[in-house]
């Protein structure tokens, strides 16, 4: 996986307070956004601005009843203003966007109408969604808050989308990325005003090269987790988080494939695809996809369901809490690890289950799905044990933890130590794997059975 700082090109400073362009002069004519932005300030609370704005900015096509729906939103939403509202508020609505991208890009992959899967330089896989979908996230994001004030860190760089191996990928990421940005109004977000040319898509995506570290607040954006699942038809995320001195305060993460059903979740996506042509349409069989989200110290975890195409994003009045799971005995608790075996050791987690007592057979699922399934109370556990000398990215999760944290949840490392968010790009001094469990009784079994087994396993 290379990093995303390899672009020299179209590489500008991004640190926050330092200028961002050499040459500012051609976000001109779509930077509107964050003048609209400061003009309902003036007029009104600081945390209220972003509803009104929403609201104010959405396609008339829509129900009236939508509208009321949103309207009632913005009242309730203006009566407790509370810290990184408006980021949240940003997030979920772009992690929406990134979502219903993805799975236009899912579905011409799996049709084979279009959209190759690109390699980059360390062969894993790549697609128009993964760079779609950062330059989306970051012109929103930029535009909402100020280029100056946004500084992301992300997975991809131009270099790898301006060598890809195949023809057209940079023209199919730029229509891409405008088809989205057009419906940005039904999400509550303001679009450009006239198309992005190939430089303003370049620059946003070359925009996210910050590193993170200790002080200072950025974004740490996975714009597609598990794309190898993505690239399966199978499940995959958007991961989107605000990490603010270190710590992580905002997590949102989109889950398209995700299945209402969660028996589903043990199958290959593609049957799900299967059977839903098969069997007629019920509200509990064919829904599926969901945005789950947290603030840090809320105490509280989020899910709403995916946006409905043509409809006016109904924030946040459509979200329902989640939890994790109650289950805190082994032989009924469901635990879940990476898909591939290259990526976790799935011997030596198959070792620990054993001697900790559980008894299900492992869920294996790609991405950052599984930190939605404990969050949501689906599984209880999920271990990874990466090979020797793979070094995590904090990208791929910092917004999974604070989710299960504030769900309920335990996350460490597997020596029970928390993940250190502040180091960089990767997650240094990490000891091990990385261990997520629904309650504290299960993490404690797990932390010992690690150190128990782990002189007489070899990963
Ligand atoms: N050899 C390796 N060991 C562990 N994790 C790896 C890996 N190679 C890639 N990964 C990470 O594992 C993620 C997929 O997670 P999972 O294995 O749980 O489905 C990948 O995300 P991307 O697909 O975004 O690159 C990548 O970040």
């Amino acid at each position: 996986m290379s990093l995303n700082c390899a672009s020299l090109v179209f590489r500008v400073p991004c640190i926050l307070g330092q200028p961002r362009r050499a040459n500012t002069t051609k976000l001109t004519s779509t930077s509107y956004v964050g003048s609209c932005l400061s003009t309902h300030r003036k007029k009104s609370h600081q945390n209220n601005s972003f509803h009104i704005f929403s609201q104010l900015n959405f396609n008339q096509n829509n129900s009236s009843s939508s509208v009321m729906e949103d309207k009632r939103n913005l009242v309730l939403s203006s009566m407790e203003p509370e810290k990184y509202s408006k980021e949240l508020d940003v997030a979920v609505r772009v992690v929406q966007m990134a979502c219903s991208l993805c799975q236009k890009v899912q579905d011409s992959l799996i049709s084979k109408t279009n959209s190759p899967v690109h390699s980059k330089d360390d062969n894993s896989p790549v697609t128009v969604a993964d760079w779609s979908v950062q330059a989306m996230v970051s012109w929103i994001l930029s535009e909402s808050f100020g280029c100056r004030n946004v500084s992301i860190l992300a997975e991809e760089d131009v270099q790898s989308l301006s060598t890809a191996d195949a023809t057209g990928p940079l023209d199919a990421v730029v229509k891409t990325v405008n088809d989205c940005l057009i419906e940005a109004p039904h999400f509550g977000l303001k679009g450009p005003q006239v198309p992005l040319g190939t430089s303003d898509v370049l620059e946003a995506i070359s925009r996210c090269n910050s590193t993170g570290g200790p002080t200072g607040r950025f974004w740490a954006l996975d714009p597609v987790d598990g794309t190898l699942g993505f690239v399966r038809g199978d499940q995959y995320a958007v991961a989107l988080a605000l990490i603010e001195d270190g710590e992580v305060v905002l997590g949102v993460l989109g889950c398209p494939n995700y299945p209402m059903k969660k028996e589903w979740l043990s199958y290959h996506h593609r049957y799900h695809r299967i059977i839903s042509k098969l069997t007629p349409p019920s509200s509990e069989s064919w829904d599926k996809g969901c945005v789950i989200y947290a603030r840090k110290g809320s105490g509280e975890a989020w899910m709403q369901p995916l946006h409905q195409k043509n409809k006016l994003l109904a924030w946040p009045n459509s979200k329902k809490p989640v939890r994790v799971s109650s289950i805190d005995n082994p032989a009924l608790a469901t635990f879940c690890e990476p898909f591939e075996k290259s990526n976790s050791s799935h011997s030596f987690t198959a070792g620990l289950a054993h001697s900790v007592g559980l008894r299900k057979q492992p869920l294996r699922v790609y991405s950052m799905v599984k930190y939605a399934a404990i969050a949501r109370g689906d599984a209880e556990i999920f271990m990874k044990f990466a090979r020797t000398g793979y070094k995590e990215k904090i990208w791929d999760h910092a917004a999974g933890v604070i989710i299960i944290q504030e769900a309920g949840g335990v996350v460490t490392d597997a020596g029970g130590s928390p993940l250190d968010f502040s180091k960089g790009i990767f997650l240094e001094g990490l000891d091990r794997g990385i261990i997520a469990c629904a309650g504290a009784k299960l993490h404690e079994k797990i932390i010992r059975a690690v150190d128990a087994s782990w002189n007489s396993s070899s990963l």
